[in-house]
This record gives C-alpha cells, structure tokens and sequence, in this order.
C-alpha cells in the first residue's frame, strides 16, 4: 500500500533507483548529473465513445520504444542545447515531427522532476503538453515520418484511462506492461495532478493491474 502511494504521489517507485523528487532549480545547481526530460502530449476528448458507451474524455500519448518498454517521447538533454526545453524540443523533432506549428514547450509545463545517483547520476524531468485534439492525431501522424520511426520508436500509443467492467481491461492491463526507468510513476502522476482521471479510480486501476496477466 505504501509503494503505491508513492507512486501515485510522484515518488518513483523504481526498485533500488533511489529516486528523488527535487525542484526543477534544485536540479539545475547540480553538477555532474545527466539531465533527460520527457512529456506527457494529451488532449481533451469530449465526445468520444468507445463502444457508443465509454467516454474516453482525454486522449494522452506514450510510445512503444525500440526495447520493447513503454516510455514518454522525450530523451537526454546535449550539453549543446541551450536549455532542458530546447534540448526536449529537439528529442520531440527526432522521435515525433514536432512541428513550428504547435506552441513550443515551456517551462510552464514543467511537471515534476526526479533525481537518483544510480546506476549514474541522472535527473528525470517531466513535463505535461496540453494540445487539441487535433493536434495530438497529428503529431501521431507525423510520428510516422519522423527520423527515429521504426528506429528509437515503435510507434505511438494512446493510454486507455478506463476500466472496462471486468475490471482489469484498459488502464489496468496497461498498467501491467513494462515501463522504462520511472515513466510508470510518471504517467499516474500526470493522471492525478492533471486531473485527467480520478485519483479513486487510479488507486483501482494501480491496484488491479497487479493482477492483470
Ligand atoms: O518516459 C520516460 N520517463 C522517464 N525516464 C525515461 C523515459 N524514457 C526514457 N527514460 C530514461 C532512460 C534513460 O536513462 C534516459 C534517456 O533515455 P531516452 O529517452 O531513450 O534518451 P535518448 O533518446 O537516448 O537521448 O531516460
């Protein structure tokens, strides 16, 4: 009970990472750490129904990466980026067409950020993009054309945040997949502090999806 509600807090349960959650300024007086940012694209979706019955409400991307884990796009900031968001600008470009069309990333939509000292000294930042609809189906468009299509990502995926009747299809069985590093943690994390499913619901889902074979 308790691992679950650190991860739902943000606290980034990864067995013997030792994660820690810091402010974005904390993270940026450090020295020697490698700095990743990753972000959470979603998109309200009103009207949507799968089935004629369940409402999606939101529609909130993730991808399938080259090994097989389920991760946020986003990636390691170059020392030659001028900033944590320029340098996940650029990430975005590579793995997601990111285009001069959408509003840039800022650092507004800086959500949470993490840090751990193995197995190297890293910080995680993660970010929350609200788009429209139509902007989110197109960047799963332009996902298609980008540089690292079939390379780095398998493909986009949207997260399903319901559960179906039977209690673990849809966000559990999601769930149950495997993560890379703390976007698990991540993921429900936006999903409660956005608001974007209820945090009881979450705690089901969370729970149920240790079940899910
Ligand atoms: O979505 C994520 N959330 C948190 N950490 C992540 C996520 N995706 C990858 N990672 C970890 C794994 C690595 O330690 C770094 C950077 O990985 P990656 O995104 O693959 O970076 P590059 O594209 O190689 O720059 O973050």
């Amino acid at each position: 009970m308790a691992e679950l509600s650190e991860e739902l807090a943000g606290g980034g349960k990864v067995e013997g990472s030792g994660l820690r959650t810091i402010t974005r300024e904390a993270a940026l007086e450090l020295r020697g750490y490698k700095h990743a940012c990753h972000v959470m694209l979603h998109a309200p979706d009103p009207d949507s129904k799968l089935f004629g019955r369940i409402p999606l409400r939101h529609a909130v991307l993730m991808m399938m990466r080259f090994d097989g884990r389920l991760g946020f796009p986003g990636g390691f900031v170059d020392p030659e980026d001028v900033s944590l968001e320029d340098g996940l600008t650029r990430e975005l470009t590579e793995e997601v067409g990111w285009g001069e069309n959408l509003c840039p990333i800022t650092e507004e939509d800086h959500l949470s950020c993490q840090v751990r000292e193995h197995p190297q000294k890293m910080v995680t930042h993660f970010y929350a993009k609200q788009l429209t609809l139509e902007e989110l189906s197109g960047i799963e468009v332009s996902a298609t054309h980008a540089k690292e299509h079939g390379l780095e990502v398998m493909g986009m995926v949207r997260v399903p945040l319901f559960t179906m009747r039977d209690g673990s299809g849809g966000l559990p069985a999601f769930l149950s997949n495997h993560f890379i590093g703390n976007s698990r943690s991540q993921l429900l994390y936006g999903l409660r502090v956005l608001k974007l499913v209820r945090e009881d619901k979450l705690w089901e889902a969370t729970r149920a999806s240790q079940g899910v074979r």
